[in-house]
Formats: C-alpha cells, structure tokens, sequence
C-alpha cells in the first residue's frame, strides 16, 4: 500500500514513514492510492469476532509495503489486542439501543474518555514500535479543540522517543478537557495555551509542517486526523458497528457529530472499502460550515463562535480535503489550486461533476446551543440515558435526517457525559461523575504555557523547550 498526497506533488510513501510524516511536504494530506478491498465474504466472516481481531483484519491490508510490510503481521496484532484491552467496556465500542432503528455507539471507553482514544491508543503504540525499530526521535506538534489533546499526550506520555506539544485555544476547551492535559506530570509533556480559536492552532501546526527547515531540524509528527493512520484506526469501529447490525445483508447508516471532519471520512473509507453503509449523517453546532456545504454544494468561512459542544467549534474542517480530493478526481493540482483560492477568498463551491455522488452519500444539519440541550433532555427522558453535547447533535441529526426507518442508524456518541458537566446537568438536571480514574482530577495542579498567536513565538517555544535535541 502507497500513499499519495491530496496536492499530488510530494513522494509516495508506505505506511511507517506516512505514521512519521504528518502533512505531506506539499502542504497536502495522505490518503491510500487504492483503497484495499473487503469483500461480501470477508465482511461476513468478521461475525461474532472481537473488535480486536475485526481491527487486526480491518488495517493489515493498510500496512503491508511493496515488499510485505515493515510492521511484521505478529507485532501488529499483539499491538492491537494490548491498545484496546486497556478499554472499560469488553466490547470496547458498545452499541445501545435508542429505538427500532436507532443506535447508539459510545466510544469513550478509552482513558481519556473520548473517541480519540480509539484510534490514539493504537498510534502510540505504533510510534513506540517505528521509532525504537529506526532508533529515531520525533517532536510531535498537535492542534486540539479539547479531545484530540489529551488522548495524544495519555498515549504518548512519558517516552524517551517522543516530546509532544499540544496547542488547545485559551478559555475555548472545557474545564475537564483542559485539566486533563495540563495535569500530566510528564518530562516529555508540554501545553500551549494559544490566544486564539482551534482553527488558529490548526493552522499553526500546518504552518510549522510548512517549514522545511523547522520541520526537519525538530523531525516533526501528527498526533492530529493529519496522520493517516489516525483515519485508519477510526474506520475499524464502522465495520464493528454494521457488522453487528448485520451487514454485509443489511446496509447500515451512520451519524455523526462532525468538526474536523475526521470521524466522518473514516466512515466514508469504510465505505470505499466495500461496506455498504449510507447514509452518513453529519451533525454541527452552529459553526455550520459542513452542514452548509453539504447542503449546498458551496461553503465559506465566517468567525468561529464558541458553543456548548466546543471540541466541534471549528470553521476549516481539515479532512474536507481527503474528500475533496476524490471530488476532484483525484487531481492534486486542481485542488491545490482550488485549496490556496479556499484560503484567500474564504469561500469554495464543490466541483458539480461529483456532486450527484456527494448527495447519495451524506446528509448533514446543524444545531444551536438551545437544540443541543432539548435533545439531551429529550433523550434523557425517553431512555435514562445522559449524553453529552456533542453525542447529542449526531442524535439529533439522525433523527432530523434518517429518511428511511428500515435503515438501522447508529448515532456515534464521541464523548463521555462527564467531560461536559455544566451541559449536562443544564439539559437534564444531572451531573454526571467522572470514572474513579479521574475522580481526583480537580484536586491535581496545573502546568501550561499561554502563547500568542504568532508563529515565530511557538516556534521559539517548540525549540527551546524540547528536550531532544
Ligand atoms: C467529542 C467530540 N465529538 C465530535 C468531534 C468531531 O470529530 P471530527 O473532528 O473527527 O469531525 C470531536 C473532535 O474531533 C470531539 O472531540
Ligand atoms: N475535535 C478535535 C479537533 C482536532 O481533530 P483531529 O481529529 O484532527 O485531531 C479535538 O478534540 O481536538
């Protein structure tokens, strides 16, 4: 399996140099060449498996090189059954039913309670086993709206191999969300507070890629959906799900709480590989951008306002341009092109020529504040269950969009309740408790560094503080 970047004028790699790169040198994202291929057969053979050996089954064909794979076939599998025993749940990605064709699928029995953990407890491991196999040292750099942090630095804490700055924006994450990374006690461990929005963090990080010279001299990583093998662990609990609701004989649809569009493209991967799943909903808050575009084939960005479900208050959703990039028939110049015009104008139309196939596909809505707590409240009544806010919109989009009632849709809940206390118990009058690993988490101190938005100033920060040198 090669990797192509989205912009088409960087190398091919195989996959243990796409898990180091982060960003294409060309600015672009990696996707598979070809898209490896699960048949009706081997989909119906992962019945009654463990979601450990579904994902082992799942990614092998995403690992293996031109010349049979650097990651042997045994290593990988012990990687995968230890990432995910460490999970709360046996079944590690539990489904509940919500009613006659609705699912619920919570993915945050990982130990920073958010979906993140499914693919980065994976990933951690992975770097563990390239880098002491290349006796080689990274400087992870990371872009966080308050999840993808925490998971990246639980997975990466305390490695040799490894120093790991993760950039959250100021005052924008959640208590819980930001406690659990500034309380890690770790030498390798450093949090940037950044004055400015998630976007201006992404951004940031995609500007330091862009640095051949910065890049090179600190040999930086991507914890972010950047890395593609982010995107490849998260498409394995899709083929879970629909398994479990029987495919390959029964299609399945998704939905799905959407911000940097990563979630939904491994959904959208799953489905290039053979699974038949549609519809995938995708469900904003009230920075829409996505649910626009797919409304309207056109999308442009406006100020990024702060909402009760901030890990999805973001404006440039990165992976949009893997999906793009299929849209443009896999014309990496043509979307570079269109890309750089996205940034200046700030405004994009979708190619017309795919979009037919785009309307098969996804469907998407928003939801404000206000309708994210009726649909906790809602839910809460009808079943017990709490939710958190942004569990809540892919609840709320399922049921605004689900258009046929034989399709059995899971709804992914991304996030534990406990993460969003004040939400919570504002929709349904209940404060959820964090889990016993966490139950301390107040009462821990504190370690950050607030910066500036201004690249020089990070850059400066990144060089002086990592410790490899
Ligand atoms: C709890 C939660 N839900 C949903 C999302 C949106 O997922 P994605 O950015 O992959 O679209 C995020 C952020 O990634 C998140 O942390
Ligand atoms: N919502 C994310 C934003 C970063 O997304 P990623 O999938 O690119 O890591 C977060 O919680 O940080």
């Amino acid at each position: 399996m090669r990797y192509i970047s989205t912009r088409g004028a960087a190398p091919a790699l195989e996959f243990d140099d796409v898990l180091l790169a982060g960003l294409a040198r060309d600015g672009g994202l990696y996707v598979p060449e070809t898209w490896p291929s699960l048949t009706t057969e081997a989909i119906r053979a992962l019945r009654g498996k463990s979601y450990a050996d579904i994902a082992v089954a799942v990614m092998q064909p995403f690992l293996i090189g031109e010349t049979g794979g650097k990651i042997g076939d045994g290593d990988f599998t012990a990687m995968v059954k230890d990432a995910y025993a460490a999970f709360r749940h046996q079944a590690v990605v539990p489904l509940k039913q919500i009613d006659q064709s609705l699912w619920l699928m919570e993915l945050f029995h990982g130990p920073t309670l958010a979906f993140k953990d499914v693919a980065l407890q994976l990933v951690g491991r992975l770097y563990d086993h390239v880098l002491k196999a290349r006796k080689q040292r990274v400087t992870i750099i990371g872009a966080t709206s308050g999840d993808t942090g925490s998971a990246a630095l639980e997975a990466c804490r305390d490695r040799d191999a490894i120093d790991i700055f993760i950039l959250h924006p100021k005052g924008r994450v959640s208590e819980v969300q930001r406690r659990q990374m500034t309380t890690i006690d770790s030498a390798n461990v450093f949090n940037i507070a950044l004055e400015g929005t998630f976007d201006d963090c992404q951004d940031m990080v995609k500007a330091m890629f862009n640095d051949h010279a910065f890049r090179d001299r600190v040999n930086m990583s991507a914890v972010n959906s950047i890395n593609w093998a982010r995107v490849m662990a998260q498409i394995v609990y899709y083929v879970v799900g629909a398994v479990a609701l029987g495919a390959p004989d029964r299609r399945i649809g998704f939905s799905v709480p959407s911000g940097n569009f990563g979630n939904v493209y491994a959904g959208y991967g799953a489905r290039q590989m053979g699974l038949d799943i549609a519809p995938l909903i995708i469900g904003s808050n009230r920075n829409d951008i996505l649910a626009r575009f797919f409304n309207t084939a056109a999308m442009q960005i406006t100020q990024v306002e702060p909402s009760l479900s901030p890990s999805m208050d973001i404006q440039v959703s990165s992976n949009l341009e893997r999906l793009l990039f299929d849209l443009y028939g896999r014309d990496g110049q043509a979307l570079a092109a269109a890309m750089g015009d996205f940034r200046k104008a700030g405004r994009m139309t979708a190619p017309r020529q795919s979009w037919k196939q785009v309307e098969t596909l996804f469907a998407a809505a928003a939801f404000d504040d206000k309708a994210t707590l009726a649909a906790m409240g809602d839910l809460y009544k009808r079943t017990g269950e709490l939710i958190d806010p942004h569990s809540a919109i892919g609840i709320a989009a399922a049921e605004a969009k689900r258009a046929d009632p034989e399709i059995p849709i899971i709804a992914l809940a991304t996030a534990h309740p406990a993460k969003f206390p004040e939400a919570v118990e504002r929709a349904t009058g209940r404060r959820p408790d964090l889990p016993d690993h966490l139950a301390d988490l107040y009462d821990r101190s504190e370690r950050m560094t607030v910066l500036p938005n201004n690249l020089e100033r990070v850059k400066d920060f990144v060089l002086a503080s990592r410790r490899n040198q």
